[in-house]
């Protein structure tokens, strides 16, 4: 007979074992002392429990071992399909070809998939009553989402209509019975969905722990509590602690897990929110964004695998959270059309992972800095290499243009719009009518078609003259986005270009309104103070004069904006159809093979298709179907503008919490994302519970987020450790202090401890932890966001937050007053909330810390 216990309808669910392991999460079946008799029938209580956990561990063996059977069969049928299309390839004939390119990309996808191995493959299971309608999907499941009328019976017993496990992947039987749906698919849905209050047709929820081919254990929650369920003529039994719960335990790694096992309700909707124009989602830390948009990247290509050919971007703060998070759409069966890139890497050749001082990518992200460049590109043509004299020889006669009239007609040509580099024919042509005008060759004319005539042959003689071709080289040359800024290296330069006198100039929005003077006419409007723009100019200095050199991350949004004010020549656009086969559209077919490098395909064998790939795949590289913005309160509005021109005709997914962003100008940065997203609608979405942070590290967090952000609701931590934060106090020195803490935590967690400090002292925060293993790791304030450890150490707080002053040069985060030093407390919020366990707080002299070692920052 199996066993049923009824728990809290608070929680709205039953545990099988409440007397035992359950109980910590359950105030209601506290643990009493127990007499003899009772602990005799204790344990024979739990000998039941675990005969009835082993019964169901191997019930669910069984069916994984049928889905593996059916997978063997598959794959095989894979195979068979691989060998039959090598040899189609021997006949030769183009329509065999074609037909075998297909079947060899079919199978090869298909054995790919089969062959990968998951550690948990099949994770879930939902236990269903009967559906409103008789109505099946796709897959093989009943659609309908609330249960028929009459499946509860008026004694509170129903019977249980449908069972659907949840995996990775579907897999139909040999006649078409699911044997498990896609986690993605909309059956699977209500295992993600269904809570105690609106539980549809859900009785059970089941999830399913595995390795390899082996079922270890199940974690059970009931959402149906007040019925009694049958199962083939079996009560339904329910066991273990929470999927949810176990999950959040773990210990952590230098990689991000999945979560397709114990995604959330709230974070479901977001997951599968229809794909149209702009979903918006905010969220404390912890709650799960990345997560999130992750998950929410497979599901779009699972929906709709042809529009998202096109590619998905997930735009990431910094190349570690890239490095944190690409391993977990691999991990979903989803690799090659998703690019993870790192906003220091978004421009092609570039891959920045410098930060610039906080008062110089202050200039460097804001959007006046667009203006600036606007004419960075254009006066950089007007340098002193620049030939200041044309002379050619025209009817036998010299004609000279000297250093006015030349300056004259490149103020002409550079009154139109288009990019310099693509203003050269119009340069050329310029050049022409003045040397024609020169010449006075026009006025012994008095017949317009016989001038045209004459002209026709002056352009063609003079532009086929060598001295003119070499003249318009120099004169016009093709300006790099790196050339121009290296040349803002040059003090009087960028001075000179931004207007710059010593009085402060105006920021943001309205900094570079309202004029139209030019540099080169010396009258410019301020967009730079004389500080900001010796400032700059010293933080290019990193490049040689060909911009070669050491970018900062602010630096690529800069040379991305001059990429399209500089233009490059247009290369022909070109959709991706000779890559499509049968309803998908692909890449490239033969990425997705495996072991069968032998092969090709005839696209392959096609240099001219060769090459036409590798120019789309550039171009996809600047143009996506979907970009997700991850971290999206910490873009600039220069990193906006870069970010927004990847997604023109994209939909979008961004994410990101306000009161963790380091960016000062927050008002500036919004204007920027809204021109990024254009006019398209948004939905709105917010995440609410911190999956991160036991409570005792949120409600920490949670009074610096009152000062950086107040009125701010945090999010609810989900779960409590009674591990409180350990506040200690530097009486030495301070990076042996840092060591001693590091070396504490790594003996408390079995994971990952992470070492925050300021920004400047990542250099000597490496050298302090040297030697002590890879479960350490040390980072500036700025780069550990989005990751998480099981134990970080906050080294400084008041440094972090920058509300001491800064010796380090990258240091604090908010040194620039106003927006700054509110960023700076948000950038400490940031560094607080990284434990998955145990949190160190590490305070030194300016941040004033009480006897207890609580710095003056952090106290009640
Ligand atoms: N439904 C879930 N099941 C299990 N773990 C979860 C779930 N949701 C979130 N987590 C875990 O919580 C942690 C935080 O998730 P994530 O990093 O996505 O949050 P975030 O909102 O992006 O945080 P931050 O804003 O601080 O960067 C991760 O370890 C993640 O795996």
């Amino acid at each position: 007979m199996a066993v049923r216990v009824r728990l809290t309808a608070a929680l709205g669910r039953a545990r099988e074992d409440a007397a035992g392991r359950g109980q910590a999460r359950h105030p209601s079946s506290p643990r009493a002392p127990r007499g003899l008799n009772q602990q005799k029938g204790a344990a024979s209580l739990a000998a039941q429990h675990d005969s009835v956990r082993e019964r169901e561990i191997r019930e669910e063996q069984e069916h994984l071992d049928g889905v593996y059977r059916r997978l063997e069969e598959k794959i095989h049928e894979a195979e068979f399909l691989m060998d039959d299309a090598s040899k189609r390839a021997q006949v030769g004939t183009p329509g065999a070809l074609a037909e075998r390119d297909a079947q060899v990309f079919r199978a090869g996808v298909h054995l790919n998939k089969l062959n990968r191995e998951f550690e948990d493959f099949l994770f879930g299971r939902i236990d269903l009553l009967p559906g409103a309608d008789a109505q099946r999907g796709p897959d093989g499941a009943y659609t309908s989402i609330e249960p028929a009328e009459g499946s509860v019976r008026p004694d509170g017993t129903a019977d249980i209509a449908e069972t659907l496990h949840v995996g990775r992947m579907g897999v139909l039987d040999a006649d078409y019975t699911p044997l498990v749906i896609d986690w993605r698919a909309p059956a699977a849905a209500p295992f993600y969905r269904a809570t105690p209050v609106a539980p549809g047709r859900v009785v059970r929820r089941r999830v399913i722990r595995s390795k390899g081919r082996t079922v270890l254990g199940v974690e059970d929650d009931l959402l149906r509590p007040e019925l009694t369920a049958r199962l083939d003529g079996r009560e339904l039994s329910v066991i273990g602690d929470g999927a949810l719960m176990a999950a959040l335990g773990r210990a952590r790694s230098h990689a991000m897990r999945d979560i397709v096992s114990s995604i959330q309700a709230e974070q479901d909707l977001v997951i599968r929110a229809p794909a149209a124009s702009v979903t918006e989602v905010e969220g404390g830390p912890g709650t799960g964004k990345t997560a999130v948009a992750l998950h929410r990247a497979a599901y779009l290509l699972y929906q709709d695998r042809r529009r998202y050919a096109g590619g998905i971007l997930v735009v990431s703060p910094t190349p570690l959270l890239v490095s944190y998070t690409e391993g977990v759409l691999p991990s979903l069966g989803e690799e090659g059309q998703v690019a993870i890139r790192a906003l220091g890497s978004l421009v092609e050749g570039a891959d920045a992972a410098t930060y610039d001082e906080q008062h110089v990518a202050r200039v460097k992200g804001s959007a006046r800095m667009a203006k600036v460049l606007h004419r960075a590109a254009r006066s950089s043509l007007a340098t002193g290499e620049a030939p200041d004299v044309l002379r050619v020889v025209a009817f036998r006669n010299r004609v000279e243009l000297d250093a006015a009239e030349l300056r004259h007609v490149r103020q002409q040509v550079l009154s139109g719009t288009a990019p310099v580099n693509l203003m050269r024919p119009r340069a050329r042509k310029f050049l022409l009518d003045a040397l024609w005008e020169k010449s006075g060759a026009g006025r012994r004319y008095t017949d317009p078609e016989l001038e045209a005539e004459a002209r026709e042959g002056f352009d063609e003689d003079i532009s086929s003259e060598d001295g003119f071709v070499s003249f318009l080289d120099a004169w016009w040359p093709e300006l790099t986005p790196r050339r121009v800024l290296a040349s803002l290296a040059d003090e009087e330069n960028l001075a000179r270009i931004a207007g710059a006198t010593s009085r402060p100039a105006r920021t943001g929005r309205t900094a570079g309104q309202g004029s139209t003077r030019t540099a080169g006419r010396g009258r410019s409007r301020r967009l730079m103070d004389a500080d900001e723009a010796k400032a700059v100019a010293a933080s290019l200095r990193r490049l040689d004069e060909d911009g070669q050199g050491p970018l900062s991350v602010h630096d690529v949004a800069l040379l991305d904006e001059l990429r399209v004010l500089l233009g490059t020549p247009p290369k022909p656009r070109r959709r991706e159809t000779d890559t499509s086969y049968g309803d998908a559209v692909w890449g490239d077919p033969m990425e997705q093979l495996t072991g069968l490098d032998e092969l090709t395909t005839a696209a392959d064998r096609d240099p001219t298709s060769r090459r036409e790939r590798a120019e789309l795949q550039a171009e996809e590289r600047t143009d996506y179907a979907h970009v997700i913005v991850d971290e999206a309160q910490d873009l600039t509005p220069m990193q906006w503008r870069m970010v927004g021109r990847r997604g023109r005709h994209a939909t979008w997914t961004v994410v990101g919490d306000p009161a963790q962003s380091s960016w000062p100008d927050t008002e500036e940065a919004a204007e920027a994302r809204t021109e990024a997203l254009g006019a398209r609608p948004r939905r709105r979405f917010e995440l609410t519970v911190n999956y991160r942070n036991p409570a005792e590290i949120a409600e920490l967090a949670d009074r610096v987020l009152a000062l950086a952000m107040p009125g701010m609701a945090p999010p609810k931590a989900v779960r409590s450790t009674g591990l409180r934060p350990r506040f200690a106090v530097v009486r030495g020195e301070l990076g042996a202090a840092v060591r001693e803490e590091a070396e504490r935590a790594l003996a408390e967690v079995d994971g990952t401890v992470g070492v925050v400090v300021p920004m400047g002292r990542r250099g000597e925060a490496r050298e302090w932890l040297a030697g002590l293993g890879d479960r350490v790791v040390a980072l500036g304030s700025l780069e550990a966001k989005g990751l998480e450890y099981d134990a970080t150490l906050v080294v400084s707080p008041a440094e972090i937050a920058g509300t001491t002053r800064d010796e380090h040069g990258e240091g604090g985060a908010g040194t620039t007053g106003g927006g700054g030093a509110m960023a700076g407390l948000r950038v400490l919020y940031v560094a607080l909330t990284r434990a998955t366990q145990r949190l160190t707080v590490l305070s030194a002299e300016p941040d004033l810390p009480d006897a207890d070692g609580v710095p003056e920052l952090l106290r009640d």
